[in-house]
């Protein structure tokens, strides 16, 4: 996982660096422009060679030093650079306004209305950076033809090909650490935007938020030079875990945590299906079992010894005509499923795909999160039993046919691991008394509204107009909802963030070199839920088990590519983990 920085956090690494002595401001400015000019040669190699003109708009802080030394470098290079100010030059801070100087020892500073694009081939944003605190007006300048660069040239009046833009450090309107837009009062709503953005260090939180990756074009990142030194203590590790946000990457797995390899978890004893877990994922009534089917594959291709769909015994029927490798079997209400969790070798569940919001379906909830009791067995087999299934209708539970025990917030013996999506969450948002039952184990995994219905009050917050920066954050959101909830929240998206109630957090990006927009069909929802309940029942911790199955559910559609539906995404699994090695 990569670690993405807040504006604050990187200013701290920045200030940091040149207390002690390692670098100058200066100096990590100029390594900063040169950063960006061999950024904009790597992208666009045909601009190396042959003499081009480039439009710098610089901004009144440090960003806007950034853009001096670029529009200096340019001009070394043999470029024709024209250099425009967004405030005033008197009022610079001491680096930029030191290359400020050096820059009109070589050419004009313009105001910035009066920036012209025509014939230019790079036009670079230094307006605002990381210190972006308010929305401001755009300049007229930038107010007609600007933004529509970006859109293929549409209405571009010059005589050649319209310009790339390149932000430096991110596109000047987008607040650092939300990605989001900080609004003003100008009626005019142009959108700034780049085809490049780059960055220093490492990549900010707001890279991978709302509206920066559209915005931004690709995202370079430019290696300052500046050593972040090592934590010492297993403590100090654990309080940065739960201060940063990570980026899902590629999973590393060590020898200490579950592997998706199917490892034999005690080497002297064989392995079997058992091993692995067993997930079993609640469906709905006849005519809609298709999610839960869709989850319940996706479960079993990513890993778990057993999948059991268990559905009304009126779904038997449909459900049997549909499903081979995974088991069937009829599950009436939440005394049935009560009972059926006497065997602890089921250790995941799913509930929410297709499952419908009724009685039954709210008992099943109640059940799932170890608030129903068990009913002691009736003689003759209850009247929700049915199905194929090979398993013992009583576990070898020491309980018996005791009431299972009340699993509060993560307490008592085996709180199951519960994927809770679609339905199921609306039933949560409905009754708080499902929703106390939340316990460290689950998963919750909304999307936008359903996020709205589970926490009215944080979505309002994440839906108010962006003023002042930094911004409520979709981040800020996720954690506060997983705190709430006490359990890992996953907030869908293509920029999906997963949040855990001690602070540790992630986004796994479908942006950048990982869109995947075909990834945004009906049933994706379902299998993403799967793969979740999936890993759980392999062993995954429920913050681990949400991370890659996220990163893996983008990986499959990825590797299908365009035309990609539901179903084909589990089936893609076996490819991918291939290509990963597993
Ligand atoms: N932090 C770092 O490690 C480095 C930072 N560098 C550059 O420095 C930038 C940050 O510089 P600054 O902190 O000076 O911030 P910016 O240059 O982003 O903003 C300048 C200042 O403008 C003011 N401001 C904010 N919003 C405004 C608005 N709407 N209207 C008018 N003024 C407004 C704020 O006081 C802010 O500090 C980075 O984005 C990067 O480009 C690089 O030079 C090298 C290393
Ligand atoms: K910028």
């Amino acid at each position: 996982m990569t670690e993405l920085l807040t504006a604050a956090q990187m200013r701290a690494i920045e200030q940091a660096a040149i207390a002690n002595g390692e670098v100058t401001g200066l100096e990590l400015m100029e390594r900063a422009g040169r950063g960006v000019v061999e950024a904009i040669f790597a992208e666009w190699p045909e601009l190396r060679a042959g003499t081009f003109r480039a439009v710098v708009l610089c901004g009144p802080g440090n960003n806007g030093g950034d853009g001096f030394v670029v529009a200096r470098l340019l001009k070394e290079w043999g470029w024709g650079v024209e250099v425009f100010l967004y405030g005033d030059a008197e009022k610079l801070p001491p680096d930029a306004r030191v290359n400020y100087e050096r820059w009109r020892g070589m050419g004009e500073v313009g105001w910035i209305r009066a920036a012209d694009f025509n014939r230019a081939d790079v036009v670079v944003d230094a307006i605002f950076g990381i210190g972006l605190s308010r929305g401001f007006e755009i300049p007229a300048a930038l107010n007609h033809e600007y933004h529509h660069f970006l859109r293929d040239g549409l209405w571009w009046t010059g005589e050649t090909r319209p310009p790339y833009i390149v932000a430096i450090d991110i596109t000047s309107e987008l607040d650092a650490d939300s990605g989001r837009r900080l609004e003003t009062s100008q009626e005019w709503g142009g959108e700034m935007g780049a085809h490049l953005t780059v960055t220093f260090h490492a990549p900010k939180v707001g890279h991978y938020l709302d509206s920066a990756p559209a915005a931004g074009g690709r995202l370079r990142v430019v290696d300052l030079g500046i050593d972040v030194p090592e934590l010492d203590s297993w403590d100090e590790r654990q309080v940065r875990q739960r201060q940063i946000v990570q980026r899902v990457e590629r999973p590393e797995w060590n020898i200490w945590g579950p592997s998706l390899t199917k490892r034999n978890p005690e080497p002297s004893a064989p392995a079997h299906k058992f091993s692995h877990g067993h997930a079993l994922v609640l469906s709905g009534p006849p005519g809609h079992g298709g999610a839960g089917r869709l989850a319940a594959r996706g479960a079993l291709r990513i890993g778990a010894g057993l999948v059991t769909v268990g559905c009304p015994p009126e779904a038997v029927a449909e459900n049997a005509a549909r499903l081979d490798a995974v088991m069937l079997r009829g599950v009436a209400d939440g005394e049935v499923l009560a009972r059926v969790l006497e065997d602890r070798r089921i250790n995941a569940l799913c509930l929410g795909p297709g499952l419908g919001m009724g009685e039954r379906e709210a008992g099943l909830v109640a059940a799932a999160l170890g608030l129903a009791e068990c009913p002691p067995p009736p003689t003759p087999p209850h009247k929700g039993e049915g199905g194929r299934d090979d398993l013992p209708t009583r576990g070898t539970d020491a309980s018996g046919g005791l009431p299972l025990p009340l699993v509060g917030r993560g307490q008592g013996r085996g709180a199951r691991a519960v994927v809770l999506d679609a339905d199921a969450l609306t039933m949560l948002s409905r009754s708080p008394e499902l929703f106390d039952a939340l316990h460290k184990t689950c998963v919750l995994t909304p999307h936008a509204g359903e996020f709205a219905r589970l926490f009215p009050d944080i979505a309002a917050k994440l839906e108010a107009p962006a003023v002042r920066g930094p911004a409520y954050s979709k981040v800020d959101a996720t954690r506060e909802a997983a705190a709430r909830a006490g359990c890992v929240v996953l907030f869908k998206g293509p920029d999906t963030v997963i949040a855990a109630p001690d602070g540790r957090c992630a986004i796994n990006s479908a942006h950048y070199d990982r869109a995947a927009p075909w990834l945004a069909t009906a049933g994706s929802g379902d299998v993403l839920a799967g793969f979740i309940a999936g890993l759980l029942a392999r062993g995954f911790a429920p913050f681990d088990a949400a991370c890659t199955a996220a990163w893996l559910h983008v990986e499959c559609a990825r590797s299908f590519g365009p035309g990609l539906i539901a179903e084909d995404l589990p089936e893609e699994l076996p490819k991918v983990f291939r290509a990963l090695g597993v």
